[in-house]
């Protein structure tokens, strides 16, 4: 062995790296450090990836076609053909060349911003070293073939670092996430590499020694590895998608309720009376919308501040809920305006409701408010839906007749007028 063979083939007499392997690898490493710079080199970046790809490409074709294509270009020829001459392995396998060739176009494809792709045949480049791995580890030779385990290390080393060129896309962008799913899936893919790698030692163990039990303990371990795999993906699954689905009721009750009064807001009761609306025959639903105001509030939040206002609101908007059935509609639609949708109902009906409230508000006893200053009270205007009103011709009606109600003294209920003559 000469001084410098150990360099090239550290196990004695085992593979080597072949020169052409050797610049094989150094092309690829200087194609993946013009990406690692701040401004990167792609003219570069491309070029040394072809001419990775090309002398991967010639030494395929030289195994395909038995010829001597690399040797016109290869550097230490000489030293090569001394050593095959003297029996020992030196070339660039079948295995590496194609690793290589697959590193190449990976980082080519990278460099077009064919992210996914490119993550896909580094992937599949990098697990030829993987199997070298496993031949120098079962000691199975057809494993690794001619790959010397120096070249399965860069080899693995250079698909890493070909596979981070698109880290920010695809599937490596989900291994890497941050988030849960990223963590479980990084665990979940180490765990699928290694236990079926020890799964390996075991069959060869149950061949080497012709011992049975070695298999059915593979077997076993299998069942229960595939059965751990799918029950941790279901669990966080499921706890991801708990987590998503509370969030999404929540970030839906915040969009369609009002904070103070949890009554519906403004555009959920709009969304209620238009479809109501969009009932045909209506008409003869007998459709009513009582548009409320709070007399004076101004002076409450005035007198007292704003949280007996708020105070006032929220036991209004108790009273407001509790005086209807359970398929009329209540909402907030601002301020201290509320608004009641009474579906299939009377004039005699819509009549009583509005006075019933109009008349519990009244008498409510309001702590720190109605024993200092009276009776908090309501104005209210009623208007019925005509053919093809929509929400803001109906809500406009109920707001005159509100109108009227406010400057007729407060606390009262009047009707539209016009909605009283549909009645008729
Ligand atoms: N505390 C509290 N006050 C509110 C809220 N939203 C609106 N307001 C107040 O409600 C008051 C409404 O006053 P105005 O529109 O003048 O009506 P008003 O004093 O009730 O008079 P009339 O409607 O004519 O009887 C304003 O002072 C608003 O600041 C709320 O969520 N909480």
């Amino acid at each position: 062995m000469s001084a410098f063979e150990e360099l090239y083939r550290p196990i004695n007499n085992g593979s080597a790296t072949h020169p052409l392997t050797a610049l094989t690898i150094s092309a690829i490493g200087v194609a993946l450090y013009c990406n690692i710079k701040r401004q990167p080199h792609i003219a570069l970046q491309r070029f040394f990836s072809i001419i990775a790809i090309t002398f991967t490409v010639a030494r395929i074709l030289e195994v395909l076609l038995s010829s001597e294509l690399t040797h016109y270009f290869v550097p230490f020829q000489e030293v090569v053909s001394e050593e095959v001459l003297a029996g020992k392995h030196n070339s660039m396998g079948i295995n590496t060349a194609i690793m290589l060739c697959g590193l190449g176009i990976s980082i080519l494809l990278s460099s077009f911003k064919r992210s996914i792709s490119s993550q896909f045949v580094a992937s599949i480049a990098g697990s030829i070293p993987l199997v070298s791995f496993l031949g120098y580890a079962y000691g199975i030779d057809g494993f690794y073939g001619e790959m010397s385990m120096l070249t399965a290390v860069a080899g693995f080393a250079l698909s890493l670092a070909t596979i981070f060129l698109s880290a920010n896309k695809g599937v490596m962008r989900a291994l890497l996430s941050p988030h849960i799913g990223g963590r479980v899936a990084r665990y979940q893919a180490l765990a699928g590499y290694l236990v079926p790698c020890l799964f390996g030692l075991l069959v060869i163990k149950s061949i080497v020694s012709n011992e049975t039990s070695f298999f059915g303990i593979f077997v076993i371990g299998v069942c229960w590895f595939i059965l751990i795999m799918a029950g941790v993906s279901a669990f966080f699954t499921e706890l991801v998608d708990g987590q998503r689905r509370e969030t999404l009721k929540e970030l839906t009750r915040m969009a369609t309720t009002d904070e103070l009064t949890g009554l519906p807001n403004r555009r959920t009761f709009i969304e209620r009376v238009e479809l109501e609306l969009s009932r045909a025959e209506r008409v003869s639903l007998n459709l009513w919308m009582l548009m409320i105001d709070v007399d004076n509030f101004k002076e409450i939040n005035d007198t007292e501040g704003h949280a007996m206002g708020d105070n006032v609101l929220k036991a209004i908007a108790g009273i407001l809920k509790s005086s209807v059935r359970q398929i009329d509609a209540v909402g907030r639609l601002g301020g201290e305006e509320f608004a009641i949708l009474l579906p299939d109902t009377p004039l005699e009906g819509a009549r009583r409701v509005a006075e019933s409230i109009r008349s519990n508000i009244e008498s409510e006893v309001i702590k720190g408010w109605t024993d200092s200053y009276g009776p908090v009270t309501i104005s209210i205007g009623v208007a019925k839906a005509g053919i093809n009103d929509s929400f803001q011709a109906l809500l406009d009606k109920a707001d005159e007749a509100l109108y009227d109600s406010k400057h007729s003294g407060r606390n009262k209920v009047s009707f539209d007028p016009k909605s009283l003559e549909i009645n008729s």
